[in-house]
């Protein structure tokens, strides 16, 4: 199956700065993909480069089998600033979205815009900024796209509607081949939505793939001090903490743990993230939301 979106060293300087670095991905089709990270991570520029808003500074990106930016019809995206047009109305906008997308579902986009209760007459300036997002979520999805691509879209949502719109979009993964690649600091919500996970700090790609794989996969040990390296090679330490006398540590690994002397555990998808988050150097430490 073609991937919808596939990096190959990826990497993005502004300056002298790398904002994205090495970034290898292979994202299947067909899944709610969180991406995930504190500000500044690098989120923004991935998302920009798979849309071919940026180009590369170094390796390559590729969405649905094909050169980033190539792909306008069959990718919608919603950029974190929700952008729309402030003296177009709502009305308006729907009209340049059935103008502008040969695929416009525009009954989606009516319907949508009548649930939302937005008046069609009134201008996007003059809206909310949870709205505004509303509005450009609704012209992203009624452009029936094969990949949304969304920038932190529910940022500036409440959270009823942040729900709404989570629940909405995986019915219409479910519905149509759609898949989605979604930005987000709040793990809450990627654990709702989303089944695919990649965590993104300090510009490189922590760790990525099916969110059910990766559960099954790490584990929290906790048993009599130990050092990391006589832990045998399968296990990779993801974070480790110690008393004088008992070691934690977060491992990943595919073989089973036979070892009795540790006390074994399942990580929740926040343990998960939270462990990959903390990788960098306590200088630059990440701070997640996490938000029920
Ligand atoms: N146009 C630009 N010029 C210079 N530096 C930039 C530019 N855009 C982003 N950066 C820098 O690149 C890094 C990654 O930024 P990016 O916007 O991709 O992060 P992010 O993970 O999306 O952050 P946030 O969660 O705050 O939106 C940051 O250090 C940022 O300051």
């Amino acid at each position: 199956m073609t991937a919808v979106l596939q990096a190959q060293a990826l990497g993005k300087k502004y300056g002298r700065r790398w904002a994205l670095t090495d970034c290898d991905l292979e994202v299947p089709a067909g899944h709610v993909v969180g991406l995930v990270g504190p500000n500044g991570a690098g989120k923004s520029t991935l998302l920009n480069l798979s849309v071919g808003m940026l180009t590369p500074t170094a390796g390559s990106v590729e969405v649905l089998g094909g050169p980033a930016g190539a792909q306008q019809a069959k990718v919608g995206y919603v950029a974190q600033d929700t952008p729309t047009y402030s003296r177009l109305s709502v009305a308006d906008h729907l009209k340049l979205g059935a103008r502008l997308n040969p695929e416009w579902d525009d009954s989606l986009a009516q319907q949508r815009i009548q649930h939302l209760q937005l008046d069609p007459k009134q201008r996007a300036g003059k809206l909310s900024g949870g709205q505004r997002a509303q509005l450009a979520l609704t012209l992203g999805l009624a452009k029936r796209p094969e990949l949304l691509i969304l920038d932190e879209p529910v940022a500036a949502l409440d959270p009823l509607a942040r729900r709404e719109f989570l629940q909405d979009l995986m019915e219409a993964v479910a519905e149509q081949e759609l898949s989605v690649v979604l930005s987000s600091h709040l793990v809450s919500d990627v654990e709702r939505a989303c089944d695919y996970l990649i965590v993104l700090v300090g510009s490189r790609v922590q760790v990525s793939g099916e969110i059910d794989t990766l559960l099954a996969t790490h584990y929290r040990l906790v048993g009599p001090r130990r050092d990391a390296k006589n832990l045998p090679r399968d296990q990779h330490v993801v974070s480790e903490s110690h008393t004088d006398r008992q070691s934690t540590f977060l491992i990943r690994t595919d073989q089973p743990i036979l070892d009795p002397a540790w006390t074994v555990s399942q990580l929740t998808l926040e343990d998960l993230v939270l462990a990959y988050m903390g990788r960098t150097a306590p200088t630059e430490r990440p701070v997640l939301e996490v938000q029920r």
